[in-house]
């Protein structure tokens, strides 16, 4: 396991003539969950996209360390709104194995397990157009555990569900992060991010407002804008 994962070096991300994140900079740890927090728009699903290679930086650094390459060649992403392809549940989930070679019997075998970890309790011949919200995401989260993520990255992973969905798909992150998966994700649910986090980003208007182990930002926020997130206010 690293110990140190990714630096970013006044990092900027600029689109359609405006900064829309940065300039940031800070470092990530090689461990645990990190939750990035803040109001809508605060740059959280695109700091996550650039970190996860998705989003082009316009100016300064992403420097992952050397011991985090072996983490990088596992890293996967479970977006906000699931991307479906029109093939049954069974053959979406299986699909990255496919993608590499692996048998159909073998990866519809390992599918249907992973349907089954992440409590996704449906027909998996259904084709996926034919999912709820919640069953989607499910889906997609378990598209993405098959590959057996070292890295892996949420955006908002249960926006969608339900309180006993939200809790599975909490259990799910929990065990893996107990066998060394390293998360970055980003959630509006304080109570999820009280229950996961073991530090938060917090975010406000591109800018990283605050970092902190996930004790100390919950106990004792120092960010005006944090503590107004926190408390339910508006975030000036
Ligand atoms: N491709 C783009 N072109 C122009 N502006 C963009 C682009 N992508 C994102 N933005 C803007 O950048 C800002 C940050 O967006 P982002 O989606 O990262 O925020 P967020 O913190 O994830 O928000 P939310 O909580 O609402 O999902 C927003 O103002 C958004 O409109």
């Amino acid at each position: 396991m690293v110990n140190a994962m990714v630096a970013l070096d006044r990092v900027e991300l600029r689109r359609g003539g405006r900064v829309i994140v940065g300039p940031i900079s800070l470092r990530l740890g090689g461990e645990g969950i990190t939750m990035a927090m803040g109001p809508n728009g605060a740059g959280k699903t695109t700091l996550l996209r650039a970190l996860h290679g998705l989003e082009r930086v316009s100016s300064g650094q992403i420097h992952w360390d050397e011991d985090a390459r072996a983490l990088r060649e596992r890293q996967a992403f479970v977006f906000q709104t699931p991307i479906l392809m029109r093939r049954s549940v069974l053959d979406s989930i299986a699909y990255p194995l496919r993608l590499r070679g692996v048998r159909r019997g073998a990866a519809r075998e390992r599918a249907a397990e992973c349907a089954e970890n992440v409590g996704l309790r449906v027909s998996l011949r259904k084709d996926v157009s034919t999912l709820s919200g919640g069953e989607k995401q499910k889906m997609a989260l378990a598209r993405a555990l098959i590959m057996d993520p070292a890295l892996l990255f949420l955006d908002e992973p249960s926006a969608n569900l339900d309180g006993r969905s939200t809790r599975e798909i909490e259990e799910i992150l929990d065990h893996f992060r107990a066998r060394g998966t390293r998360i970055v994700m980003s959630t509006h649910d304080i109570g999820q991010a009280r229950r996961l986090a073991d530090d938060v980003v917090f975010m406000h208007h591109g800018h990283l407002v605050e970092q902190a182990p996930s004790a100390a930002f919950f106990d004792a926020p120092q960010s005006q804008q944090a503590k107004a997130y926190l408390q339910g206010d508006i975030v000036i």
